[in-house]
Formats: C-alpha cells, sequence, structure tokens
C-alpha cells in the first residue's frame, strides 16, 4: 500500500469483549475481506494495521492497534490505548454480556484518556437481520449511552461490510476537524488503497451520530 508505517496520524485502537469481532472489522477495512470459513482465533497481544484515508483535499493515516479481548490479556490491552486519538469500542448486537464488557472499557478510557473519542461498534448485525441470531442489545439503548458519553454509534457487519468504511472514515474526518491535527497533516499522493470519504458516507444506516 505503500505506506510509511513509521508515520501514523491518527493512532485508533479496537476494544472488546473476545470473540466480538474486532479483528474482523479491522480485515474488512484494511483488505475488503471477511473469512467465514477460517475457524475463530483469538488475538494474542495485539495486531497493528495502517490504512490512508482521503478527506476532502487531504490525507490521514491511520494506525490501528486490534487489542485481544481474552480478559487474560487485559493488562496487555491497556498499554495500547494509551495516547490514541480514537478507540473503537466494539459489541456483538447479539450478546449482551459483550456491551457490558463494553461499558467497562469506556469507563476505563473516561478515565484515562480524556483525549480519546470513543466510537461505540455494535458488530455482527448480519445475523440479526438475517435471522440467524436474535438481537440482545436494543439500539435505542445503546444510542441514549452513546449521547451521553459524546459517542458515535455504529451498528456494523463484517460478513456484508455494512457501517464498516463509514465508521473509520468517520474517525478521520473527526480527526481533521480538530485544528491542531489537520496543520499537522501533510499531503500525500493519492492511490488505489485510498478509501474517499466522501463516497462511503451514502446511505447510511443503524447508527446515531455525534
Ligand atoms: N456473521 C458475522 N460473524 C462475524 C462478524 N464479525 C465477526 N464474526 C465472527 O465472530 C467470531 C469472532 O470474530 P473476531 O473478529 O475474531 O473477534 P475478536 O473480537 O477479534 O476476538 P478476540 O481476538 O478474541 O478478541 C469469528 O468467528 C468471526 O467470523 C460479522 O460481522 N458477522
Amino acid at each position: 500500500m505503500g505506506i510509511d508505517n513509521n508515520r501514523v496520524d491518527c493512532k485508533v485502537v479496537l476494544l472488546g469483549k473476545e470473540y466480538g469481532g474486532k479483528t474482523s472489522l479491522l480485515e474488512r477495512f484494511l483488505h475488503e475481506q471477511f473469512n467465514e470459513a477460517s475457524p475463530y482465533q483469538s488475538t494474542i497481544g495485539a495486531a497493528f494495521g495502517a490504512k490512508r484515508v482521503a478527506v476532502n483535499d487531504k490525507f490521514v493515516i491511520l494506525g490501528i492497534w486490534d487489542t485481544a479481548g481474552s480478559e487474560r490479556y487485559q493488562a496487555m490491552s491497556r498499554l495500547y490505548y494509551r495516547d490514541a486519538k480514537a478507540a473503537i469500542v466494539c459489541y456483538d448486537v447479539t450478546e449482551q454480556t459483550s456491551f457490558q464488557r463494553a461499558r467497562f472499557w469506556i469507563d476505563e478510557l473516561l478515565q484515562n484518556e480524556e483525549n480519546c473519542k470513543v466510537y461505540l461498534a455494535g458488530t455482527k448485525i448480519d445475523l440479526v437481520q438475517s435471522h440467524t441470531k436474535p438481537r440482545s442489545v436494543d439500539l435505542h439503548d445503546v444510542c441514549d449511552y452513546g449521547e451521553a458519553i459524546k459517542a458515535a454509534v455504529l451498528e456494523t457487519s463484517s460478513k456484508t461490510g455494512e457501517n464498516v468504511n463509514d465508521l473509520f472514515l468517520k474517525i478521520a474526518f473527526d480527526f481533521t476537524k480538530d485544528p491542531y491535527n489537520f496543520e499537522k497533516l501533510e499531503d500525500a499522493i493519492c492511490d488505489a488503497s485510498v478509501v474517499n470519504v466522501s463516497k462511503a458516507d451514502n446511505n447510511r444506516r443503524n447508527c446515531c451520530h455525534r
């Protein structure tokens, strides 16, 4: 992709319960794929990926840390949210306990990272839409909570891609809205890997934005 991994404009961290869909979300965003056939492998430690995103006439490089959801790695996951500009806190819309876990991480972020913007990502919405599994987390409840903590809420599917680009593009867009961040951005040359905010911004649903 031609990205210099030493230069990241916006540090993003993925947090949430194990099996919650974090790695799949990152895989969908970075490589536009979802490997349903391959068996679930829990993340050990953390993984990193970067992607350049176009916002108007500027480019933002999102450097994204995918943390392990297992409580065994909780102490390690804490290391990855330090100085993050954005946290995507994931919960599985079909599993209520994953939402409780999301709230745990948000409490931590609110206490420790006042400059980190929180995005609540409901995952696996395709399972509800296809009636494969019932919904366990109500979108309106999450939106009420999101409003209270000033967090955007998006329900996503890494399987269909619904709202996945929109989520990351919103992060990049919000990042450029801060004049301090915007000044630091350098012009970059467009290539095929760039995702454009204006293209992915259409037909948004299952979300409430702050
Ligand atoms: N149908 C459907 N399945 C999904 C989706 N996202 C993830 N999954 C499945 O859910 C399981 C867990 O997904 P992961 O992305 O590995 O979850 P994780 O949060 O990274 O898990 P940890 O590494 O344990 O923290 C896998 O079997 C995925 O295929 C989705 O949007 N739709």
